[in-house]
């Protein structure tokens, strides 16, 4: 898997309970598919269809350093199925994993559009 962004918990990313809140943590995974979907797809036009179960299996404190990992699982006709980790960039423990999320690919209408793509591209070799 390949861990492409970190993130550090702040004060205000805190549940009452001290620890990093989950919704934020969410926010953070959703918007990381999110981008690597545009990336992928080159489309600006994608939504979050479908989230398999979700796995809180630790937690993170203020000042932690969270890196985010993605994994493609497959490329469908306008959709692509990502897998994901979040984990303590420090000491690598799993805080959450995310099986399957399913991106779709729209058209201007907001109608899901066949995007084409097959394989994992890197920016550098479109350039
Ligand atoms: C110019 C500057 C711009 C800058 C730009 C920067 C942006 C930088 C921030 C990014 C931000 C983005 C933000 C995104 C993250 C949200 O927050 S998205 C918001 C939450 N999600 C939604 O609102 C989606 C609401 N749902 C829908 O609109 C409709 O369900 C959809 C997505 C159009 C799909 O409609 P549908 O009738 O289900 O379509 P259908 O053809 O049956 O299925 C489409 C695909 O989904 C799959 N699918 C359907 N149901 C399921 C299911 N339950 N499970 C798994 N797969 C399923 C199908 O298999 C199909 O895949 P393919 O076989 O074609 O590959």
């Amino acid at each position: 898997m390949r861990f492409h962004t970190r993130k550090w918990v702040k004060p205000e990313d805190l549940n009452p309970n001290g620890t990093l809140f989950g919704g934020k943590l969410l926010a953070w995974i959703d918007e990381e598919l999110a981008l690597y979907t545009i990336i992928q797809l080159e489309n600006t036009r994608i939504v979050t269809k479908h989230m398999s179960e979700i796995n809180f299996r630790s937690s993170a404190k203020q000042g932690d350093i969270i890196e985010i990992g993605i994994d493609v699982l497959k490329f469908g006709n306008t959709s692509l199925t990502l897998k994901c980790e979040a984990r303590n960039m420090m000491t690598r423990e799993t805080i959450i994993t995310i099986d399957h999320t399913t991106m779709v690919n729209l058209d201007a209408e907001g109608k899901p559009k066949a995007h084409g793509k097959t394989a994992i591209e890197f920016v550098k070799d479109r350039l």
